[in-house]
C-alpha cells in the first residue's frame, strides 16, 4: 500500500519538476522578450530628448532617467572628475548619491568590485561635516585611507590599534567645526565599546556635523548572511542615537530576509533598497572537468598561464593551505611567478604577496578563500578555481574578483569528482551546507542551462542567454553535447549500492564508482553488472544521480574525520518502472569533455534479471 503511495507521489513529484523547467525555460524567453522591448523603448526616449541632454549620463534601466538638477548635481559632477578621476558613472551609483543626498535611508546591493563605496566617498566630499564609515576590517580601512589619501580626501581611522595620540587627534577632529577630515573609519566593536567615541559623535551629531553613516558589508548584521559578525548587531545604537542622520548600508550578497533583517538590526524602518543586476557581463565562465586517476589540471593551469595570460594577472583558489603551498610549488617548478596566501601565513609574508601581486610583480596568487574581501585589483584577467567553492554565492563572489575594470576576464572552474565530497564533509556542519554545494556541483555539471542562468537563481534574478552573448562555454559550445540515455546505467549504480546495503558494507562514492568499473573483490565483480564507461562518465552519471536524488549522502563521523557513504535515494523505486527513462546532456568535444566512447555496459543479464524481480513488488 505505502509503496503503492509513494510511487504515485515520486512521480507526481517528478511531474512537478518538469512543470518547473518547461516553466523557468518560459521565464527566460519572457525576460528576454521584456528586455528587448525595454531597449526599444529607452531607445525611443534617448531619441525623443533635447540635445542638451545628451551629456547626462544615462543609466541602463528605462524609468531611472537621472537626475543631474539637485543643488549639489554641479558638485558631484565636478568631483567625480577632478577629484575621483573617473569619466563617468557606474549603473546605479548616481542614482545611490542623489537619494543618499537627499537624506533618504538606503540599502545598496551592488556586485563586488562595481563601485559602492564611491556612493558614499563622493557624497562625503560634497557635504558638510564628515561621513562615519563602519568597516568589518582594518585591512579594508586601510586600503580606503591609502586610496583617498592619494586622492587628497582627507581621512582617519580608528580601531584597536590605533596609538592614542592618534585616536585623541580623530576624537579632536570629529567635533570641530573646520572638520578636518571628511570621511571617519571605525570598526563596529569600537562604535560597541567605546563610551568616548559615542559621546564624540553625540557632540557631532548636535553641532551638525554627523552628516551621514555608511554601513559597509551590511550583511554581517545577519546571522543568516555568509559572515556575521557579532558587533553588527549592536550597530542599531547609531540610528537611535543619530535618527537625522541618512544610514546607507552597502553589501554584494544579500538575500531579501537577510536585507530585512539588517533593517532591524539597524533600526531603519523601510529604508529605499537599490540591488544592481549581478550579471556581470564581461566576465566569461567555463567549467573544466578535473579527473580523479589523473590529476592534469596543474598542468592545465600551468599552460594557460604561459600561453592565454601570458604576462597577465590572476588568481588560482585551492581547497586548503596544503594545496595552496604545493600548487604554487608545481607553478613556480613551471617557471610561473606563483605565490601561497592563507590564513595560517604570516601577517607580513600575506601583505608582501598581496603587495607584490597588486602592483604586478607577481602574477599569480595561489590562494585560499582567505585572500578575500578588500581586493581590488582591477587588472585581475583569470580567476581560476582549482577546486569547486562550497556554494554558488562563495564562487561568484571569488570569480567576481576578476574583470573589474570591465574588460574580459575569464572565470574558470576545475571540477573534480573526489572534490565534492572532500568539501561535503567540510561543510556537513553547516546549516543548508549541503545543500548549497550541490548547487555548485549542478552548476558545474549541468549543461542543459546557459552557467549565467544558474548563477542568476540564486540572487533572485534572471539572465536570458541574450545576457550572457556566448560568454560562457554551455552557450559558446551549444553544439558539442549530445544526450544520452543513462536510465540502464543509473539501474546498476543503484543495484551496486543495494548490493552493498543489503550487505551491511559502506559504499564511498570512489569505491562506488571503481566497483561499477569493475575494480572491486571478484566476488562483488560476479554479482553486480561493471560498466564499460570511461571513468570520466562514469564519475558524471553517479553525480547525476545524486543531483536527481536517485542517490543521496550518508555521514559517518569519528573523533577526527567525517566519512561520506552513498545511499539510495528517494526517487530509486521509479526506476522499477520500464518506462522510466534519465537522460543527460554531456559535452563530448574539448577541455570540459566527458568523452562518450561507447554507450554499452557489460552485463551478466541473469544478475540484472535477479535484481529486478527482487525489486519487483
Ligand atoms: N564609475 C566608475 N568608473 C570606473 N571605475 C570605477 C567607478 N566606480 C568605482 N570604480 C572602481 C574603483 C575601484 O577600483 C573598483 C571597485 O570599487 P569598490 O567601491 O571597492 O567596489 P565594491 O565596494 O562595490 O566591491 P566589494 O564588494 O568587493 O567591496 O571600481
Ligand atoms: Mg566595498
Ligand atoms: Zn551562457
Amino acid at each position: 500500500m505505502r509503496s503503492a503511495e509513494l510511487d504515485s507521489v515520486e512521480a507526481e513529484l517528478e511531474l512537478v519538476e518538469l512543470q518547473i523547467a518547461e516553466l523557468l525555460q518560459k521565464q527566460t524567453e519572457l525576460t528576454s522578450r521584456k528586455n528587448a522591448l525595454l531597449r526599444q523603448v529607452e531607445e525611443a526616449c534617448n531619441a525623443a530628448k533635447p540635445s542638451s541632454s545628451s551629456s547626462v549620463p544615462s543609466s541602463k534601466s528605462p524609468g531611472a532617467n537621472l537626475v543631474m538638477n539637485f543643488p549639489w548635481s554641479r558638485e558631484v559632477e565636478q568631483h567625480l572628475k577632478d577629484s575621483f578621476h573617473l569619466s563617468k558613472f557606474r549603473p546605479l551609483q548616481l542614482r545611490a548619491i542623489n537619494l543618499t543626498m537627499t537624506g533618504k535611508d538606503l540599502f545598496l546591493v551592488m556586485p563586488t568590485g562595481r563601485g559602492k563605496s564611491l556612493c558614499y566617498q563622493l557624497p562625503a566630499v560634497c557635504s558638510k561635516g564628515f561621513t562615519l564609515v563602519v568597516t568589518p576590517l582594518v585591512s579594508l580601512m586601510e586600503d580606503q585611507i591609502m586610496y583617498l589619501k592619494s586622492i587628497e580626501v582627507s581621512a582617519v581611522m580608528l580601531n584597536a590599534s590605533s596609538s592614542k595620540d592618534h585616536a585623541k587627534t580623530v576624537m579632536a577632529g570629529i567635533t570641530d567645526p573646520k572638520g578636518p577630515f571628511k570621511l571617519v573609519y571605525v570598526t563596529p566593536e569600537k562604535i560597541a565599546k567605546s563610551k568616548l567615541l559615542m559621546s564624540r559623535l553625540e557632540k557631532a551629531y548636535n553641532a551638525n556635523l554627523l552628516s551621514r553613516i555608511a554601513v559597509d558589508e551590511v550583511h554581517c548584521c545577519s546571522q543568516w548572511g555568509h559572515d556575521f559578525r557579532p558587533d553588527y548587531k549592536l550597530l542599531g545604537i547609531l540610528k537611535r542615537q543619530f535618527s537625522k542622520v541618512p544610514l546607507l548600508g552597502l553589501t554584494a550578497t544579500a538575500t531579501s530576509s537577510v536585507l530585512k533583517d539588517c533593517e532591524e538590526i539597524l533600526c531603519v524602518p523601510k529604508p529605499i533598497t537599490l540591488t544592481a543586476s549581478f550579471n556581470r557581463t564581461n566576465l566569461y565562465y567555463e567549467v573544466r572537468i578535473k579527473d580523479s586517476d589523473n590529476d592534469a589540471s596543474i598542468s592545465d593551469i600551468a599552460s594557460l598561464v604561459k600561453s592565454r595570460y601570458k604576462d597577465q594577472s590572476g588568481i588560482v583558489y585551492v581547497f586548503s593551505q596544503k594545496d595552496a603551498e604545493s600548487v604554487a610549488a608545481e607553478l613556480q617548478k613551471r617557471d610561473i611567478l606563483a605565490y601561497p596566501y592563507h590564513a595560517n601565513m604570516d601577517p607580513d609574508d600575506k601583505s608582501q604577496v598581496h603587495r607584490r601581486w597588486t602592483s604586478n610583480k607577481i602574477q599569480v596568487v595561489v590562494a585560499t578563500v582567505a585572500f578575500g574581501m578588500g581586493i581590488d585589483k582591477p587588472n585581475v584577467r583569470f580567476v581560476i578555481h582549482h577546486t569547486i567553492s562550497k556554494s554558488i554565492e562563495n564562487y561568484y563572489q571569488e570569480s567576481g574578483r576578476a574583470g573589474r575594470d570591465d574588460r574580459p576576464a575569464d572565470c574558470i572552474v576545475y571540477f573534480g569528482f573526489a572534490d565534492i565530497f572532500r568539501i561535503s564533509t567540510m561543510v556537513v556542519m553547516e546549516n543548508v551546507g549541503q545543500q548549497k554545494l550541490l548547487q555548485m556541483v549542478d552548476y558545474c555539471q549541468n549543461v542543459d542551462r546557459c552557467r549565467r542562468s544558474l548563477m542568476a537563481v540564486h540572487f533572485d534574478e534572471v539572465w536570458d542567454n541574450e545576457g550572457c552573448s556566448q560568454m560562457c562555454d554551455t552557450c559558446r559550445h551549444s553544439k558539442d553535447y549530445t544526450t544520452m540515455d543513462i536510465t540502464q546505467h543509473a539501474r546498476e549504480v543503484v543495484q551496486i549500492v543495494e548490493l552493498a546495503t543489503s550487505m551491511d558494507e559502506k559504499l564511498t562514492p570512489l569505491k562506488l564508482v571503481e566497483a561499477w568499473m569493475g575494480k572491486g573483490p571478484a566476488k562483488r565483480r560476479k554479482m553486480i553488472q561493471t560498466t564499460t564507461l570511461p571513468r570520466r562518465q562514469a564519475e558524471a552519471v553517479v553525480v547525476r544521480l545524486l543531483l536527481q536524488g536517485y542517490l543521496r549522502e550518508d555521514f559517518s563521523f569519528t573523533p577526527y574525520t567525517t566519512y561520506f557513504y552513498m545511499k539510495l535515494g528517494r526517487k530509486v523505486p521509479l526506476l522499477k518502472s520500464q518506462t522510466h527513462t534519465l537522460n543527460m546532456k554531456m559535452r563530448t568535444t574539448g577541455t570540459g569533455a566527458a568523452v562518450v566512447i561507447s554507450l554499452t555496459s557489460s552485463s551478466s543479464s541473469d544478475v540484472w534479471l535477479m535484481f529486478l524481480s527482487s525489486m519487483s513488488l
